[in-house]
């Protein structure tokens, strides 16, 4: 019988990428033993993670949520979509900017308490409207910190609304370079995006480098008025720092993506519900590319987009295939390879790379192995976990 695979779900996943699984896969949230786990933004730090566990597949972007470090000790990829939602969360850093810059907020409140029985509605209308002019976004400088998927995409709909754009990545990836346009101009710093921009816009993941990034040291030196836009995470920015450069007026509106007990409803503040995400389309995309990274790996061990470890395949030529995550230290693929070769195994075929601490190995072999071999291969120092991933008779 083909493998069975149970996956626990810990958020809303798009049917379109649930479908992917194969029917033979069982979904659900109460799964106690499940081989994966498919998640959103739902906090796993807490959790104690079933040790049946072998990958965990997060349909979106951050993985802050997911405590990766401890996955990796345990030899277990965590799989994110890369740029699946990009397109989403550019669109709504465009709306923010346009939020921000035509006070849309305060003019529509306005109109929600206009009394539509009053004759005079109309009068007040045009009296009340030059309350909340505004500017426009062409002719505007931009800076971008964090040039991935979503800061690469602003940058290019910024420049199209005619809009000057500074960039700030110090480990941006060749790909995203050739990707932006020519006329953004490279940032050395994340003082000098401060120091020129109108607009900053945060795209960077929250990581110990990351967090507090805008606080009370760097956001006074904003330009006078200047809109900071945070759809990356909450810890990204300080906010008692924010509310005070807003009360200084240093700062014109914080529109971000985080409500939370400090800043709602505070003067400037623009929050949204963690929406960045939430279109039919990326919610799709997030879940189909995930879904099938998830298949690929449980079913054939290869490894693509995990945050934690390289990206590995090897085409099936043989029955019979070894995925194996170890350490990235000397000797392990000599290892188990003496290993398999003292078991009379012979080797078809075989990939070892390596990122980082983490390093992961496939091999292929002529014919069938026994428990006996997979638990000599998991007793090597080094080893973190050995799957025996036959394909079906
Ligand atoms: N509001 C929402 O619903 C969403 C929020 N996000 C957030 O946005 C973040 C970015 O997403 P993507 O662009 O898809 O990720 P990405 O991985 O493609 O890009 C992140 C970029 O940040 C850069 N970076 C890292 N540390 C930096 C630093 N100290 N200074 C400047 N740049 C730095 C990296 O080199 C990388 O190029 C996610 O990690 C997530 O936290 C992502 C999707 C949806
Ligand atoms: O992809 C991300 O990093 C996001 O923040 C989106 O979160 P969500 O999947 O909408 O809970």
């Amino acid at each position: 019988m083909a493998n069975q695979f149970q996956i626990l779900i810990l958020n809303q996943i798009s049917a379109t990428g649930l479908k992917r699984l194969p029917e033979r896969y069982t979904t659900g949230k109460d799964i106690k033993a499940p081989d994966a786990v498919l998640v959103r933004s739902a906090d796993m730090h807490g959790m104690d993670i079933p040790a049946s566990v072998r990958a965990i597949g997060r349909a979106g972007a951050g993985t802050n949520n997911i405590p990766v470090k401890a996955m990796s000790q345990r030899g277990v990829p965590v799989f994110n979509a890369p740029g699946a939602n990009a397109n989403a969360v550019k669109e709504l850093v465009l709306v923010g900017m346009l939020l921000a810059a035509r006070n849309i907020a305060g003019a529509l409140d306005f109109v929600a308490k206009l009394d539509t029985a009053d004759p005079e509605m109309d009068r007040k209308v045009e009296d009340g409207k030059k309350s909340f002019a505004g500017y426009e976004l062409a002719g505007q400088t931009l800076g971008i910190i964090g040039l991935g998927k979503i800061g690469c995409l602003v940058a290019d709909a910024a420049i199209k609304l005619g809009m000057n754009v500074y960039g700030y990545d110090p480990e941006i990836t060749v790909d995203a370079a050739w990707s932006l346009p020519s006329q953004v101009r490279k940032a050395h710093s994340v003082a000098e995006v401060l120091k020129h921009a109108q607009f900053i816009s945060l795209h960077v993941p929250l990581v110990d480098a990351t967090r507090n990034l805008i606080n009370a040291d760097n956001i006074g030196t904003m330009k006078h008025g200047a809109v900071l836009l945070n759809f990356s995470r909450e810890g990204v920015v300080n906010e008692a720092a924010v509310l005070a450069a807003l009360a200084e007026k240093k700062l014109g509106r914080y529109v971000c993506d985080f409500p939370s007990a400090a800043i709602n409803g505070r003067p400037g503040i623009i929050a949204l519900p963690h929406l960045g995400a939430s279109t039919q389309e990326a919610e799709e995309n997030c879940a189909v590319m995930v879904a099938d990274q998830l298949v690929d790996y449980l079913e054939h061990g290869n490894i693509q987009n995990a945050v934690n470890f390289p990206n590995v395949s090897m085409p099936r030529e043989s029955t019979y295939r070894l995925a194996i995550a170890n350490a990235n230290v000397p000797n392990m693929v000599g290892q188990i390879s003496t290993a398999l070769a003292q078991a009379g195994l012979n080797i078809h075929n075989m990939v070892n790379k390596s990122r980082g601490e983490m390093a992961y190995t496939l091999v292929d072999v002529d014919s069938k192995v026994t428990p006996q071999v997979i638990d000599g291969i998991a007793r090597i120092e080094g080893v973190l976990a050995v799957r025996y991933l036959p394909l079906e008779a």
